[in-house]
C-alpha cells in the first residue's frame, strides 16, 4: 500500500471506531465546547489502533497537543499511526515490529515534548521519568495508568516512596475492570487465538491460567465455544471460584499434560516453563492474553527446540524432538499481536474514563502518589453508556433510601 492508502485506510478504521464509541463521543463533544486542556501537552504510550486514536483526537479537541507511541511492539497499526500523525497537534511515533532500542527511543520522543499529562499502559512512560528523564518531573501534573500490571508497579513504587507524581489508576475505575478486562478480553483473546490458527475450540481442553477479570472472561467464552475449560490459579478464594464456575482446577505441571491450548491471563511470569513444555501434548499451542512476554518462558523453550519455524502468519513451531509446541505472537498480548484488540464498545468505556481522568488532572491539583478514578466519573461512564444503550433504569424512593440507610426505618 502506498503511504495515501495506508492513511485513507487508518482514517476508515478510526470512523468505524467512533461510530462505535457513543460515550467518548459525549466527553468529546464537551471538550470542544470547553477546551479544558488547552495548552497542556499530554504524552501518551498506549496501543496504536484505531480506538485509542479516538482517544488521542479527543484529547485533542480538548485543546491538548498530543504525542503517542506503542506500549508493545506488535500491537501498533501501521495505518492507523500514519493517519493519527497527520493531524493537527498530533504525533504518532508508533511503528509495528521495532526492536527494542526503536520502541524506547520512540517513549523517548514523547517524553520529548515535556508533557503536562502521560497516559501509560504498563508505566513505560513513568518508569522512564523516573529513571533517564527525571528534569522532566517538576513538570509534571499527573498521570493516568490503563492496565493491572501498571497499577502493581505503581503501587509497589509508592509503597518505596520513589513514586514522584500523582497517577491515577485508571484500570481499577468499575467501568473499567469489569468490562474491558473480562469482556473485552473474554472475546478479543480468542479472536487472536482463532484468526491465525484457524482451528477449532468446541472439544479442546483449553487451560487459563489465572482467574481474575481477564481469565474469568477468557474461561467463559472459551466454554461459550465448547471447550473443556481447566483453571490453574495461586489464589485459594479465585481457585474456588473457578470450581463453583464449573471448571476443574489443578496444578499447571498437571493441566500441562492434558491442555490443547494454553492461555495466561495472570500478569505475572514463567507461568508455562521448561516443566511443562515437555509434558505437553504434541500440537500443544500457546498464547499469552496477560501482560509482557513473560508468561510463557521464551528462552527456555527457545533452548529445548531442535529447530524452529513459522507455520502460520503470526505462529511459531518449536520442535523439541519429541512434540511440537506452537506460540501465537511470540508469546505477546494476544488479543493485540494476532487480533484486533478489544471490541470498540468495551473500550469507549475505558476510554471515556481516560479522557475524564486527563481533564481531573488538569483541573484537580493531585498530591503524589496513586489515585482511584473519582466515583463520580465512574457512574457518569455507566450512566452514559446505559443511555447510549437505550436503556433506563429504577431509582430509589425516598423510602427507600431510608430504609437502606437509617436504623431507624429498618426492618
Ligand atoms: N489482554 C488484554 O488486553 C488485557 C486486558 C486487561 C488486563 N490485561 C493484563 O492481564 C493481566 C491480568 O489482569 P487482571 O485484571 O485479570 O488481573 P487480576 O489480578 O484480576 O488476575 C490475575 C490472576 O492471576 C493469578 N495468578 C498470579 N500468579 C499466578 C500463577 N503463578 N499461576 C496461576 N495464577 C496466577 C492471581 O491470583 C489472579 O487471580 C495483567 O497483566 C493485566 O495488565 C490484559
Ligand atoms: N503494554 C503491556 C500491557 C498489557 S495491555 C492490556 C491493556 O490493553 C488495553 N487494550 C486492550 N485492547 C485494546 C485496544 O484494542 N486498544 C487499546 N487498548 C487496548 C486494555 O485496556 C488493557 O488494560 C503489554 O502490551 O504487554
Amino acid at each position: 500500500m502506498t503511504e495515501k492508502e495506508l492513511i485513507e485506510s487508518g482514517n476508515m478504521k478510526m470512523d468505524w471506531a467512533r461510530n462505535h464509541m457513543p460515550v467518548l463521543a459525549i466527553v468529546r463533544e464537551k471538550f470542544e465546547e470547553e477546551k479544558p486542556l488547552k495548552g497542556l501537552k499530554v504524552g501518551m504510550a498506549l496501543h496504536v489502533e484505531a480506538k485509542t486514536a479516538v482517544l488521542v483526537e479527543t484529547l485533542a479537541a480538548g485543546g491538548a497537543e498530543v504525542s503517542i507511541t506503542g506500549c508493545n511492539p506488535l500491537s501498533t497499526q501501521d495505518d492507523v499511526s500514519l493517519a493519527l500523525d497527520t493531524r493537527k497537534n498530533i504525533s504518532c511515533f508508533a511503528r509495528y515490529g521495532v526492536e527494542s532500542q526503536e520502541y524506547y527511543e520512540a517513549i523517548d520522543r514523547v517524553l520529548d515534548i515535556k508533557p503536562d499529562i502521560t497516559i501509560d499502559d504498563g508505566a513505560d512512560l513513568i518508569f522512564k521519568l523516573h529513571t533517564e528523564r527525571t528534569d522532566l518531573l517538576p513538570n509534571i501534573l499527573g498521570g493516568c495508568e490503563e492496565t493491572t500490571t501498571g497499577v502493581h508497579r505503581l503501587h509497589a513504587m509508592e509503597k518505596e516512596g520513589a513514586l514522584k507524581m500523582p497517577v491515577i489508576a485508571v484500570n481499577d475505575a468499575m467501568t473499567k475492570y469489569l468490562f474491558d478486562n473480562r469482556y473485552g478480553t473474554g472475546q478479543s483473546a480468542w479472536d487472536g487465538l482463532t484468526r491465525p490458527t484457524s482451528l477449532l475450540v468446541a472439544g479442546k481442553n483449553v487451560v487459563v491460567a489465572g482467574y481474575g477479570w481477564c481469565g474469568r472472561g477468557v474461561a467463559m467464552r472459551a466454554s461459550g465455544l465448547g471447550a473443556n475449560v481447566i483453571v490453574t490459579e495461586v489464589d485459594p478464594i479465585r481457585a474456588l471460584e473457578a470450581k463453583m464456575d464449573g471448571y476443574r482446577v489443578m496444578k499447571m505441571a498437571d493441566a500441562a499434560k492434558l491442555g490443547e491450548l494454553f492461555v495466561t491471563t495472570t500478569g505475572n511470569r514463567d507461568i508455562l516453563t521448561a516443566e511443562h513444555f515437555k509434558s505437553m501434548p504434541d500440537g500443544a499451542i500457546l498464547a499469552n492474553s496477560g501482560h509482557f512476554n513473560v508468561e510463557i518462558d521464551m528462552e527456555a523453550l527457545a533452548s529445548l527446540a531442535k529447530s524452529t519455524r513459522t507455520v502460520r502468519h503470526n505462529i511459531k513451531e518449536y520442535d523439541l524432538g519429541d512434540r511440537r509446541i506452537n506460540v501465537i505472537a511470540e508469546g505477546r498480548l494476544v488479543n493485540l499481536a494476532a487480533g484486533d484488540g478489544h471490541p470498540a464498545e468495551v473500550m469507549d468505556m475505558s476510554f471515556a474514563n481516560q479522557a475524564l481522568c486527563v481533564r481531573y488532572i488538569a483541573e484537580n491539583k493531585l498530591s503524589n502518589g496513586v489515585h482511584k478514578v473519582p466515583l463520580e466519573l465512574d457512574t457518569f461512564v455507566a450512566k452514559m453508556k446505559l443511555k447510549s444503550m437505550g436503556i433506563t433504569i429504577d431509582e430509589l424512593t425516598p423510602t427507600q433510601e431510608c430504609y437502606m440507610s437509617g436504623w431507624e426505618c429498618g426492618t
